[in-house]
């Protein structure tokens, strides 16, 4: 028996055709919703991922802003561009691209940020606010991971959850959106210094891959039938993807996300539910 596909590609799909209604309400209403993007340097797969947002963007009818900077830019070159985009009444919400290069201070750019316009919730008000569980917009990759278990109705009330991870887009803020009373989940956060991994993995209903390491979870350490979601992103010699589940675990799991075709295409979709909600509070506000 093989796993039931978590399939990311659809249900982003789906999301984006109920926000180009929304946005054409807006619009209606006299209000453009614009997404900015900050790109620094030229990493290639920043620049495809970056090309991708403005896609989705042309898709939902969002107006689109993009600032690229070279790999040489300082410090106060990003800097004033962030102060750009949020005097910008045309620039709705916006994310920076990380990585940023070495020599550019990640935390004091993201603190500059206009909250209020941080489309990849990331700001360190944004996730002060959900950790004391007040409305805020969330980060696209943990907000996409809830809603593609949703989508296909896997149960996160009562499960049991391993995060393996501990990075700041993903391994952070997830189980702090796990253990809200609204998702109600069980969360055990694993990363490179946890001594038994195999033994944490055997015993979740879902497991959450978020390492960076090529195929780390392997289907000896998979409960049958658990829900297992790849957000891992490494490159193998070709380029190609290649995720933090090994393939032969879509033989034990009940359900698996694809990789690509998984989380990737919710984390773009969340973004897009991030710039639409924060138009619809400026809407509302005028
Ligand atoms: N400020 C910031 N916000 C981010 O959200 C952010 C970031 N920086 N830096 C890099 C990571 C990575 N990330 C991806 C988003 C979508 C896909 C995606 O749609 N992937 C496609 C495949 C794309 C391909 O083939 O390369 C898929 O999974 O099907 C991948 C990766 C967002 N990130």
């Amino acid at each position: 028996m093989s796993a039931q596909i978590l399939d990311g590609k659809a249900t982003a799909a789906a999301i984006k055709s109920d926000l180009t209604v929304r946005v054409a309400a807006l619009k209606e209403r006299g209000f453009t919703p614009g997404l900015g993007t900050v790109l620094v340097g030229d990493d290639p797969a920043s620049h495809k991922y970056v090309a991708g947002k403005h896609r989705d963007c042309a898709q939902v009818g969002l107006a689109s802003i993009q600032r690229t900077l070279p790999a040489t830019a300082t410090q106060e070159e990003v800097e004033a561009v962030v102060r750009e985009l949020n005097e910008d009444p045309a620039c709705t919400g916006y994310i920076v691209q990380l990585p940023l290069p070495k020599g550019i201070d990640e935390n004091r750019i993201l603190e500059l940020m206009d909250p209020a316009k941080d489309a990849d919730g990331l700001h360190p008000t944004n996730l002060g606010r959900l950790v004391l569980n007040e409305p805020a917009p969330l980060p696209c990759t943990p907000n996409g991971v809830i809603t593609l278990l949703r989508a296909h109705g896997v149960e996160i009330n009562g499960a049991e959850v391993v995060v393996v991870g501990r990075g700041v887009t993903i391994g952070r803020p997830m189980p702090l959106i796990l253990t809200r009373r609204s998702e109600n989940a069980t969360v055990t956060q694993c990363h490179t210094g946890t001594r038994d991994l195999s033994a944490h993995l055997r015993n979740a209903d879902i497991i959450v891959a978020a390492a960076g390491v090529p195929h780390l979870i392997k289907p000896e350490d998979v409960k049958p039938g658990a829900a297992v979601l790849d957000v891992g992103v490494s490159r193998n010699g070709e380029g190609k993807i290649v995720g933090d589940v090994h393939p032969g675990v879509s033989e034990v799991a009940g359900w698996i996300s694809p990789n690509p075709g998984g989380v990737g295409p919710m984390t773009r979709a969340q973004l897009l539910v991030n710039v639409v909600e924060a138009a619809e509070r400026a809407a509302a506000a005028l």
